[in-house]
């Protein structure tokens, strides 16, 4: 996507709806500076935000500069100089988006720009989208004409449960077409996700192998050294399992399952992922009680402070039970996957940042090799795709150790993006707003794929609005005891991050 190949976004407005908040200067702003110094957009892009806070666009400069001189970001020379190319073309437009004024200085607006062409980018909370979207459509601010196109880019979450996930699509369906609706789901930018369709369909030794004749389960672990600090009233609303597993833990897992599509266009890809999560089995409350567990930290130590309990946390209720961990065993009715388990795992204030699919193999038929004290048994192939940190691919295969006694050894064929490629610091926004730029939704979820990954949850999200308690686990840990059971009472085990390379080097 980026690099000196690719042609910049073509000639357009950017109207970004919560200008002066924390996402705006905090990713989508260095964003647009990575872009303009790789030259993914030109000097043709604008950009007019838009915010309740009174005062001009130097108001607006002045945030995003104080945040900028802060953040570390613009250490380099290149950096700076193209700050300085990209703050001239800065607008600001300051008003109430839940009223009409806004939306006709809007119009006014592009219809003085150099070209009709924008997108708009929802960097509101939630609540807002429909009523943006809706006063757009109301305003004519949506209405496509020959050569100029209107997008809307909406942030997360998309809906709370599949009832309001549904409302929404159908809110927004009915102001916008859905090829001009890009919901953004931010680990679709990043670099090893996308990798996994390559790592898939670019390696015959990888992909003759994908199903259930040779994989006895995968594993997706989306684990955070953070915990939830400032976000309590917006985390106590809304627990890991909303926050995580519906969006970015099912886009790892659609792109590790789904069938190879026809083409490599964004529907092609997008039908394939609507599918598979359309195939995620749909447990009924008892098979929800028995495929999920879910945790929330204790006081105690962590990263070399001293963390409060998450009940404990600004603006959480002390008697909350919303979790901070989940952990869950799903299945997946293809006759690819049958009988393949996936087992997902995603918690705040954990041992690492690991966030990693592991594909373990299964074991050979049969093993002539002598089985050894140290090793009574002959480890099965993983293939790890490190999504972060450390971005990279492990295969753990058996070699013959070295020596007259015919011993394995497992050994780890590693590779980190960083020893080959020079990737820079990026946000993982960067080709998000390119691919937005230029019209291509592939990084984007589809109506219809959101909506089948909420119906898979939401018989969790039922069993446990009955009520209970998450499980206690231990700042530093890897989750509570039962995330353990979970899939120990298959004769599995999760995966250590001590032994993910980005751990093990550190
Ligand atoms: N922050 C992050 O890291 C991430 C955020 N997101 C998502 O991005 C979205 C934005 O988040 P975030 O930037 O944190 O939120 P903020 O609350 O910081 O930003 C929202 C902005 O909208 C402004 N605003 C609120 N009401 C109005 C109104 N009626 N008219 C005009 N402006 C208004 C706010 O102004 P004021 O503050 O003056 O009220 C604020 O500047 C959310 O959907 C969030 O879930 C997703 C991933 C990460
Ligand atoms: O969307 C979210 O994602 C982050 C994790 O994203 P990452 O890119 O830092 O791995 C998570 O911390 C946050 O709670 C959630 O809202």
């Amino acid at each position: 996507m980026s690099g000196p190949n690719v042609a910049p976004a073509p000639p357009l407005t950017f109207v970004i709806f919560g200008a002066t908040g924390d996402l705006t200067r905090r990713l989508l702003i260095p964003t647009l500076i990575n872009m303009t110094r790789s030259g993914l957009v030109g000097d043709d892009l604008h950009i007019l935000g838009i915010g309740i806070e009174t005062g001009g666009v130097e108001m607006l400069l002045e945030r995003f500069e104080s945040f900028l001189a802060t953040s570390g970001d613009m250490q380099d020379s290149a950096r700076q100089e193209a700050w300085q190319r990209l703050r001239k073309r800065i607008a600001y437009i300051s008003g109430d988006f839940t009223q009409n004024a806004v939306y006709e200085e809007i119009a006014k607006y592009l219809s003085q720009a150099p070209n009709a062409n924008a997108a708009f980018y929802f960097a509101v909370p939630p609540r807002f989208f429909g009523d943006i979207a809706e006063k757009l459509s109301a305003n004519g601010l949506v209405n496509e004409t020959i050569g100029a196109f209107r997008r809307i880019a909406i942030e997360k979450p998309f809906g709370h449960d599949l009832a309001s996930a549904r409302e929404l699509n159908a809110r927004l369906l009915s102001h916008a077409n859905e090829s001009q609706i890009y919901r953004i789901d931010h680990f679709l930018g990043k670099e090893t996700v996308q990798n996994i369709m390559t790592t898939r369909f670019a390696n015959m030794m990888i992909e003759a192998l994908w199903n259930n004749n040779y994989i006895d389960h995968v594993q997706i672990t989306a684990a955070e050294l953070v915990d939830v600090g400032m976000r309590g009233k917006f985390y106590d609303a809304t627990g890991a399992l909303r926050d995580m597993v519906p969006n970015h833990l099912f886009q790892l897992l659609a792109m590790v399952a789904m069938e190879p599509p026809n083409s490599f266009d964004a529907e092609s890809i997008r039908n394939e992922k609507g599918k598979l999560l359309k195939a995620l089995r749909i447990y009924s409350r008892e098979e929800a009680a028995k495929n999920a567990v879910r945790g929330a930290y204790t006081a105690g130590p962590l990263d070399g402070n001293n963390l409060p309990a998450y009940t404990e946390t600004a603006d959480v209720s002390p008697d909350s039970n919303t979790e901070t961990f989940v952990g869950l065993k799903l299945l997946v009715d293809t006759w690819r996957w049958a009988g393949v388990p996936f087992y997902l795992r995603t918690g705040k204030a954990m041992k690492a940042r690991d966030t990693e699919v592991v594909i373990t193999f299964r074991q050979v038929p049969f093993a002539q090799f002598p089985r050894h004290e140290s090793r009574p048994e002959l480890p099965p192939n993983r293939l790890i795709i490190q999504v972060q940190p450390d971005e990279g691919l492990d295969m753990e295969i058996s070699i013959k150790s070295p020596g007259l006694v015919l011993k394995t050894a497992p050994v780890s064929l590693d590779f980190r993006y960083a020893d080959r490629f020079d990737i820079g610091k990026q946000t993982g926004y960067e080709s998000l707003f390119y691919e937005l730029f230029v019209g291509d939704q592939t990084l984007f979820q589809r109506a219809d794929g959101i909506e089948a990954g909420w119906a898979a949850v939401q018989p969790f999200l039922d069993l446990w609005a009955e009520g209970g308690k998450p499980d206690p686990y231990a700042p530093g840990s890897m989750g509570p005891a039962c995330a353990d059971e979970l899939i120990e009472r298959d004769g599995r085990t999760w995966h250590r991050p001590e032994d993910a390379p980005a751990v093990k080097k550190g």
